[in-house]
């Protein structure tokens, strides 16, 4: 069996597929290292082969869940590291190695199953959009505040915004003006990722006119869906990636 993992900034998305068919035997997401080996240990008839991940945080954090799963598992664990080029995408930055790894990974995804140009809007911690062309180049892309840290901004910086996350569920009912302050804050954050949604596909429009594939991933994809109906919802982008990027053989 294979371990896959997704170490973002908040979360770790994992799965464990098998070896045989690559087939999802189980998968979760849990907010830590510990956690996580617990979740693990807690699957009947676990046999680990081997491990791919990705990560997006320090060298440090990332050796450490390394080393737990070395110590715990026994498995061969392989990261997927930065390229100026793979799978026919160019990575755009400046300093190639810079670029967000899951970015990397869900454009190497996106541009795989899109076999043409593409823009791909991630929202987890942060909101990210990049495009990639026809050719593959990655033109770039952007940065911004997801949902979780835009609301912890308004949370922690005003003295008035408290709520609780039952509330706030219950808040994205409806996206009409809010009339109490946890409506008014959720419906709010959520109408500035559908903004940043239409901003990113009016400028593909300029790029391509309509010949552009849209992927939105992350936790957060959900929120905005409706400002792109056209988009193709793919929650494992980055895993689609990181098979890419650490294959096995
Ligand atoms: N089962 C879940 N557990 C935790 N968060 C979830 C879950 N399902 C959806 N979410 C949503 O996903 C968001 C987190 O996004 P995601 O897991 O893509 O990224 P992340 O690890 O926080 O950050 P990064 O962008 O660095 O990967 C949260 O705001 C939360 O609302
Ligand atoms: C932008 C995030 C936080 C999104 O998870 C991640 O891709 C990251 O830490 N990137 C490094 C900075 C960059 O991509 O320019
Ligand atoms: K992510």
């Amino acid at each position: 069996m294979i371990l896959e993992l997704d170490c973002g900034n908040s979360f770790i998305k994992w799965r464990v597929l098998e070896a045989s068919n690559a087939r999802i035997s189980a998968e979760g997401v849990v907010g830590s290292d510990d956690a996580l080996i617990e979740s693990l240990i807690a699957l009947p008839g676990l046999l680990l082969t081997r491990c791919r991940l990705v990560s997006v945080r320090a060298l440090e954090e990332t050796d450490k869940l390394v080393a737990a799963l070395v110590e715990a598992f026994g498995v061969t664990v392989s990261c997927a590291g930065s390229a100026r080029e793979m799978a026919g995408v160019r990575n755009g930055y400046e300093e190639f190695e810079r670029l967000g790894l899951d970015r990397w990974l869900a454009m190497l995804g996106a541009y795989k199953l899109a076999s043409g140009a593409c823009v791909v809007l991630d929202f987890g911690t942060a909101a990210t959009a990049d495009f990639i062309d026809v050719d593959g180049q990655h033109l770039g892309g952007f940065i911004c505040p997801g949902l979780p840290l835009m609301r912890n901004q308004l949370r922690t910086h005003t003295r008035k915004i408290r709520y609780d996350d039952a509330a706030a569920e219950r808040a994205l009912e409806r996206l009409s003006p809010g009339r109490t302050t946890v409506e008014a804050v959720e419906r709010g954050c959520t109408l500035m990722l559908r903004g940043f949604v239409l901003t990113q596909l009016e400028l593909a429009r300029g790029y391509w006119g309509e010949e552009f594939t849209v992927f939105l991933t992350g936790g957060d994809a959900d929120l905005v869906r409706d400002a792109a109906p056209q988009a193709r919802l793919i929650p494992d982008l980055v895993f689609v990636g990181l098979a890419m990027a650490c294959p096995l053989s």
